[in-house]
């Protein structure tokens, strides 16, 4: 069924890598502003979705639509100027920029003014400049960074590091952020602060998420709703209370364990 304020809208996606059925007729929404969960067993195919989501691979069948334009066949940095940003499990700054190097990076495909352009424009790339150390700063208050931002990415302590990969995202202004494990690593400090600053996020910019993550708490306490796979197939998809008690959810984590 359609729903009313669906910003993705995924239907029958099915990915194949040799015999190997990755993504089996996979359907869902996700709604603006809200927080989604993907979780299963390893294999399942959660890291596959956002993989197809963000034109890395092409599955066979099925369509991906965001606000109705569909994603598919689309290379990777052009889905993101369409407004998907992805934080990435292992870090994906540039360890020897500066913390707020690396957000400005994350600005780059919304500037106009190129490196060249902006000799012979000084004027323009300045005032085009400040607007974008503006959004970057507003950034690093939303997820108080200000102590780390003269410091190279690649010094951070992890937890703050994992921080400001969730910022370079936010600085491309998306419209639906992929976040790919970010507690992964941890300790249960670091993913306390993690889920307070995730639900800031969205207070804060509306923003929708989708988030893969094998911490079952975080995703209990943080997700509107949760979507749960099992070799390649969606089991179950509901709010955490009704994910928890599924049958089909609680034998793949089980089976899974046994
Ligand atoms: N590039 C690839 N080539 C071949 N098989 C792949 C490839 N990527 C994923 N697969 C297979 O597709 C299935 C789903 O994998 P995927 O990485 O999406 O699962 P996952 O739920 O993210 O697992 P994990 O929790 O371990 O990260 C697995 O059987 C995996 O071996």
């Amino acid at each position: 069924m359609e729903r009313v304020n669906s910003l993705l809208s995924v239907r029958d996606l099915t990915l194949r890598f040799g015999g190997v059925t990755a993504l089996d007729s996979v359907s869902f929404d996700v709604d603006r502003g809200e927080l989604f969960a993907v979780i299963g067993p390893n294999g399942a195919g959660k890291t596959s979705i956002f993989n197809c989501l963000n034109g890395v691979y092409r599955p066979q069948q099925g369509s991906i639509t965001l606000d109705g334009r569909s994603l598919l066949g689309r290379p990777p940095a052009a889905v993101a100027a369409m407004g998907v940003a992805r934080t990435f499990q292992n870090l994906g700054l540039f360890g020897h920029l500066t913390l707020v190097e690396n957000l400005m990076l994350g600005r780059h495909h919304l500037m106009r003014t190129g490196f060249f352009a902006g000799m012979f424009w000084w004027g323009r790339a300045k005032r085009e400049e400040i607007t974008h150390r503006a959004a970057v700063e507003e950034i690093i208050e939303l997820l108080e960074l200000e102590p780390y931002r003269k410091m190279p990415a690649g010094m951070l302590p992890y937890g703050v590091a994992k921080r400001a990969e969730l910022g370079r995202a936010l600085a491309m202004e998306p419209r639906l952020l992929l976040l790919d494990e970010p507690v992964a690593g941890m300790n249960l400090e670091e993913t306390e602060d993690t889920a307070r600053y995730l639900l800031e996020v969205r207070r804060e910019l509306g923003l929708a998420m989708i988030l893969v993550e094998h911490d079952m708490s975080l995703v209990m306490d943080l997700a509107d709703r949760v979507l749960a796979l099992d070799f390649g197939v969606a089991i179950a998809t509901g709010k955490p209370s009704e994910i928890q008690d599924d049958p089909q959810v609680v034998e793949a984590y089980l089976g899974g364990a046994r």
